[in-house]
């Protein structure tokens, strides 16, 4: 484990173009009432393909914001941002990443199967080809027996994977993930994380991470990305090694590395020692 300066937010190995890249970065939102918020400055944060990296912070530092904006669903006002060497608006049309958000979204008229085959039906795959590919995306997520229930027949874990199985029927290398647990009880979201680093192993995609939540940042990351509030800035990007996919079961959540990583993350978090009082909207469990 180690901490790198904010200024040498570079990803840990680097081949080919960055998953993501995200160059001085500053969002602005203006009000109507003249006070306007800087959500976001000089915002400078590079991961390398399959690369896993979380975002963590109080309420109110710019998660959200940072991520959106990669996703293209808002534009920064300055500073520049890539995806795969494509600006944010290429990347959007190409379909270059998944979104997966705390909500699932399901469309509730529609079956499992139906709704994981949705983004390939939007662009026109063949039925054939969407058949075998939800069929693989089911099995990835282990719901092959439930492809043909509806949204409503299964549990919100359940219904957070088939979102994670439609972020996925692309084959994007990229996928951008906001507190896509943070709807679930606690077991759950421990075998859901579980589950998301075997995904992310087999299907070899980079994932930007929003949670409140400092143990599933780091059960989760390579790196964990501090951010600190008005305005949102990085403070700090802690380097987790907890060894290959593989080998983090529910075992790894009781070894001496993974606390020693969440007391890091903690320590930062407070920008001093542990034991601090807990930074607004951050989960210490
Ligand atoms: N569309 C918007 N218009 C005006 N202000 C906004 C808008 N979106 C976000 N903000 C402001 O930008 C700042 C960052 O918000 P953002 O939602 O990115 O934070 P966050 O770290 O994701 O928070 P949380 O952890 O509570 O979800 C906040 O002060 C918020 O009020």
């Amino acid at each position: 484990m180690s901490t790198e300066s904010s200024a040498q937010n570079q990803p840990i190995a680097s081949t080919g173009p960055a998953a993501v890249s995200v160059t001085g970065v500053g969002k602005v939102f203006a009000s109507r009432k003249g006070a306007d918020v800087t959500a976001l400055e000089a915002v400078d944060l590079t991961i390398a393909p399959g690369e896993f990296v979380s975002l963590i912070g109080p309420s109110g530092c710019g998660k959200s914001t940072l991520l959106r904006l990669i996703a293209d669903l808002d534009t920064p006002t300055s500073g520049s941002i890539e995806v795969f060497g494509k600006t944010a608006r290429q990347a959007r049309i190409d379909q270059a990443y998944g979104i997966a958000f705390q909500q699932a979204g399901l469309l509730p008229w529609r079956t499992v199967r139906a709704n994981i085959e949705l983004p390939l039906e939007l662009h026109k795959v063949g039925k054939a080809e969407r058949g075998a590919r939800s069929s693989e995306l089911l099995s990835l997520v282990g719901l092959a027996d439930f492809a043909d229930k509806y949204p409503d027949q299964l549990s919100g874990g359940m219904q957070q994977r088939v979102a994670i199985a439609r972020s996925l029927a692309e084959s994007p290398g990229l996928l951008l993930m906001d507190e896509p647990f943070g709807a679930l009880d606690e077991m759950t979201r421990e075998r859901m994380q579980t589950e998301l680093v075997r995904i992310c192993a087999e299907t070899g995609a980079a994932v930007v991470f929003v949670t409140h939540s400092i143990p599933e940042a780091v059960f989760l990351s390579n790196r964990v990305v501090v951010m600190s509030p008005r305005p949102g800035r990085i403070r700090d990007v802690i380097a987790v090694d907890l060894g290959r996919a593989e080998g983090r079961g529910e075992g790894l959540r009781e070894a001496d590395s993974f606390f020693e990583a969440v007391v890091a993350v903690r320590e930062s978090l407070h920008g001093e020692a542990a034991g601090a009082p807990a930074a607004r909207g951050v989960d210490q469990r």
